[in-house]
Parts: structure tokens; sequence; C-alpha cells
């Protein structure tokens, strides 16, 4: 086992248990980071998620809202992993619960170290982190910035929990945005992607099961290719491409739709409205 993938052996607490913590969990457990008996799983009102979640994962599940305060207060490392608009109100509860040194680790667009630990009235030690859902089966790319707070231990045990499930990149925290127009949301643009590729095969009469099988592998197959050759995605277009033929007109039509620069807005669009998603949890703040 690397030391990326060490076991982590302290009780972790997702405060929160949609499609982000559950790719986690699922990767970890997977993985063997964790011990199920060590992870809880809570949410707010969803009971028969729970259950779901139990029952995969064998992991531990609460929504009882008198019995939350005793969870996260008795819990080491707390996962903070909702919607952003109910992180504030969870925040202020949070802060008086929690001990000098319990670590905590959000997983939520656009909430800054500085908002989370004004929020939760204490200067905690945090990991804001952007990680995506290609984590549920070990191929999530996520991007960490800390609070200065943090210790060496603390920091090795963040890096375990999502080098487990994926590649780790530590960045300053005013490039999180960024990545999260990349990473973050990114896979979401190549399904997209993958959607309109597999439509435009139905049209021409290929069946929906060819379809997927053949745009799946085509994406498999790039992506190994990029990683695998070491080569540049420019240089290695360029090698799918004859001169004048069919693979440069479907180029151009692309470029006719401003392809490449759509993209670009679109990561910058989505940068700016995680800021956006920060500064709204920045003004509840009172
Ligand atoms: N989905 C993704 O691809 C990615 C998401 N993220 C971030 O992850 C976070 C979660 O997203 P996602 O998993 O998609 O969201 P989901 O809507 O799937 O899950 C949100 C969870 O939070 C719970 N919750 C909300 N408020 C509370 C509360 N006060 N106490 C306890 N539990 C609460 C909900 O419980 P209930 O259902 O009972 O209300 C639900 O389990 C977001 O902040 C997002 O920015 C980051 C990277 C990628
Ligand atoms: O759409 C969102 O806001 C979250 C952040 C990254 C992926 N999903």
């Amino acid at each position: 086992m690397s030391q990326q993938q060490a076991m982590i052996s302290e009780p972790i607490t997702f405060y929160g248990a949609g499609s982000m913590a559950e790719a986690i969990v699922k990767g970890l457990i997977h993985k063997s980071v964790v011990h199920a008996a060590n992870v809880t799983m809570l949410n707010r009102s969803n009971a028969r998620r729970l259950d779901e979640l139990r029952q995969k994962y064998g992991v531990n599940v609460s929504n009882d809202a008198e019995a939350l305060p005793g969870i996260l207060r008795n819990s080491p490392i707390i996962v903070l992993a909702m919607k952003p608009k109910d992180a504030a109100e969870a925040l202020k509860n949070l802060g008086p619960l929690l001990s000098e040194d319990t670590l905590i680790v959000s997983v939520i667009a656009g909430l800054t170290i500085r908002t989370m630990q004004d929020l939760l009235g204490r200067k905690q030690p945090v990991a804001r982190t952007m990680p995506n859902t290609s984590s549920s089966i070990g191929l999530g790319a996520t991007g960490i910035s800390y609070s200065k707070e943090i210790s060496g231990k603390q920091r090795q045990i963040v890096t375990s929990l999502f080098g487990a499930v994926g590649t780790v990149t530590v960045v300053e925290e005013e490039k999180l945005e960024i990545l999260t127009g990349i990473s973050g949301s990114g896979p979401a643009y190549i399904y997209y992607m993958m959607e309109a590729m597999m439509a435009a095969g139905i049209r021409g009469g290929l069946t929906p099961q060819q379809c997927r099988e053949l745009t799946v592998q085509t994406v498999l197959g790039a992506a190994r290719m990029v990683q695998l050759t070491g080569e540049e995605p420019a240089a290695l277009r360029a090698k799918v491409t004859s001169p004048n033929g069919s693979t440069q007109a479907a180029l151009e039509t692309l470029d006719k739709g401003d392809f490449f620069e759509t993209v670009i807005a679109a990561v910058a669009r989505c940068a700016e409205r995680s800021k956006e998603m920060g500064a709204a949890l920045k003004e509840g703040i009172s």
C-alpha cells in the first residue's frame, strides 16, 4: 500500500450524504482505506437514502436531529458535503461543537476557508477541497487548499482520503475556482459531449447500444492515449486528422460553433459561478 493509500484509523463523519459524499465513501471502502464501521453519514431528512447507504456500504447513518450534535462533537474528522445553500446554517451550528483540533474537510463549491472559519466562529483546521464524482471508481481528480491551522498529520489524512480515490493536486486557494471549472464540473461536460455523440449515432441509424459502446470506448481510448503516450492532445488530434478528410470536416464544423472558445468560456463561467456562490455564503454571515 503506498503512502497515499495508508489506512485511516480515525472515525470520519460525512455531514451530508448526497452524490459527492457517496462517491468518496464508495471509493474509500472499495480501496479499504477506511473501515465502514468508522464512517458515519448524516443527512437532514431522507431516511430511505440513509438506509440505502447503510445497506450498500455498511456505514453508520443518522438523520436524528437530537443525535447529530453528539455525533459531530465526537468526530475528529468532519467532511462537509451539503449543498452551498445549506452550508451557512450547518456551519454556524457546528462551531460550538468542535474541539480545537477537529479537522474540517469541505467539498463545497465556492465556500472559502475564511468564510468557513467565520461561520464556525473559530480558527479551525480546514481543508477546502474540490473532488469530482469519478472518485467513486477511484478515478477522481481532487484539488485541495489548506488553512494555516492544519497540522502535518491532518494534511496526511486528507491526502490519504482523496489519494485513495484518485489524483490529488494541492493549489493556492484562489485557484480552486478555475480548478472547479476543469475537474470538479468537468465530468458533466464530457458526459454532455458523449450524449451529443450518441444522439448523432442514433440519428444516423446505429442502435443505442452500439452508440453507447462506441462512444464510451472512444472517450476512454482518447483519455488513455493522452495519459499513456505523454503526447499533447493537439498532437494526437493531428494524427487523426487527414488533410481534407472527414475529421477535418467535423472539426471545421465544431469551429463554426466556436467550440474551443466556447469550452474556455464555459470553464470561466463555472469558476465565476463558484465565486458567486462563495460570495453569497459570505454575505450570509451576520
Ligand atoms: N456532485 C458533484 O459532482 C460535486 C459536488 N461538490 C459539492 O458537494 C456538495 C454536495 O453536492 P451533492 O452531493 O451533489 O449534493 P446532494 O444534493 O446530492 O446532497 C446533499 C446532502 O446534504 C444533506 N444536507 C443538507 N443540509 C443538511 C443539514 N443541515 N444537515 C445534514 N445534512 C444536510 C442532504 O440531506 P437531505 O437529502 O436529507 O436534505 C443530502 O444528503 C455541494 O456543496 C457541491 O458543491 C463538489 C464536487 C463535485
Ligand atoms: O455543480 C456544482 O455546483 C458542483 C460543484 C462541482 C460539481 N458540482
